[in-house]
């Protein structure tokens, strides 16, 4: 089935309404509101103490490098990666991933998605494993040239392995105990692309969510549309130039029994211009199995979530949960 960007391309700006199967009628269309979204930098000596703060109480954060040295450091690919997600979907719908046949729901909702390819690392080697950290981890298998956006990949790598041994400490765990819980990482490269819509009222981008694995890091251009979900209100996410937005999904909630937070988020759509976004998804591999980790489970905390694979669990979000918040606590 073509995409979304196929459909419109070919009526030729004739599109004056939201056909049926992508209609969602959507009542806070135009929340004006803006979140206060956590500012964590990198290259800060406050990161540790910021990254625990903003992923204990907030679970999404604005992520920025201002090293003088090297800026954006760890955002080097980011233009490569924008770029060539574009070309993919200026080229048409060979690489379209529907949405609606993922989900294997009746609804559509009003974007493309073009997957990279999936890059894995394997158990951390030895010298983490030691608590000491290297300067890069060697990757299992680093994706090739052809893929889109190796370099962008392998950046965010090193940046998501430098998140969870600050994260395992703020858990009060050997820095190294979150990296372990799994045998292999995998991260997945997706780009988004959300076109104009005639009637942004009656449809959304992407409904609210959150996201399922690890740690998702979403690189957006200067559009907007993302917003997030504080209490019963929804907030903008400002887009700022050279900031990767970082979203904790479910699997750092179970594992950490609540202590972090996965986030409901959903993406709108505008009647102006297109918008593209490229989300970097690092989770473990489907056979992992995913409980709270058991050093933070006690009488007075007993676990809130029950065992389970990471494919049991997609399985459980793709065909029957898939609306709204999916952390179960069962
Ligand atoms: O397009 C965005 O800004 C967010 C996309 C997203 O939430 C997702 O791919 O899970
Ligand atoms: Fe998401």
């Amino acid at each position: 089935m073509a995409g979304i960007k196929a459909f419109v391309d070919s009526c030729n700006g004739t599109l004056d309404s939201v056909p049926d199967r992508y209609m969602m009628p959507n009542e806070a269309a135009d929340v004006s509101r803006y979140a206060v979204l956590p500012i964590v930098d990198v290259a800060s000596e406050s990161f540790e103490r910021d990254l625990v703060d903003a992923c204990s109480k907030y679970g999404m954060f604005g992520c920025i490098s201002c090293s003088a040295q090297e800026p954006r450091h760890s955002h080097r690919g980011c233009d490569e990666v924008r770029s060539r997600f574009l070309q993919l979907a200026q080229r048409g719908q060979d690489a379209v991933l529907h949405r609606g046949d993922l989900h294997t729901r009746p609804l559509l909702h009003q974007h493309d998605a073009f997957e990279g390819r999936e890059a894995r690392v394997a158990r951390p080697p030895p010298d983490v494993a030691q608590g000491r950290v290297p300067r890069s981890a060697p990757l299992a298998r680093v994706p090739s040239q052809r893929d889109v956006g190796s370099e962008y990949a392998r950046n965010i790598f090193k940046l998501g392995k430098r998140m969870l041994l600050v994260m395992s400490e703020g858990l009060g765990l050997r820095s190294n105990r979150l990296l372990e819980a799994f045998e292999d990482m995998v991260l997945l490269t997706r780009a988004n692309f959300y076109p104009a819509c005639p009637n942004p009222r009656q449809a959304l981008g992407m409904e609210g969510h959150t996201d399922s694995g690890g740690l998702t890091f979403v690189l957006q251009d200067g559009v907007g549309g993302l917003q997030l979900k504080q209490g019963e209100d929804w907030y903008n996410v400002r887009p700022l130039e050279g900031m990767l937005v970082v979203n904790m999904g479910d699997l750092y909630q179970k594992l950490s029994n609540g202590r972090y937070k996965s986030i409901l988020h959903r993406v709108m759509v505008n009647s102006k211009s297109s918008r593209l976004s490229v989300g970097a998804f690092l989770g473990p591999s489907l056979d992992a199995e995913i409980s709270p980790i058991p050093e933070l489970v006690s009488q007075e905390s007993p676990a809130k979530y029950r065992s389970r694979t990471y494919r049991d669990y997609m399985h459980e979000v793709y065909t029957e949960h898939f609306s709204g918040k999916n952390v179960y606590v069962a």
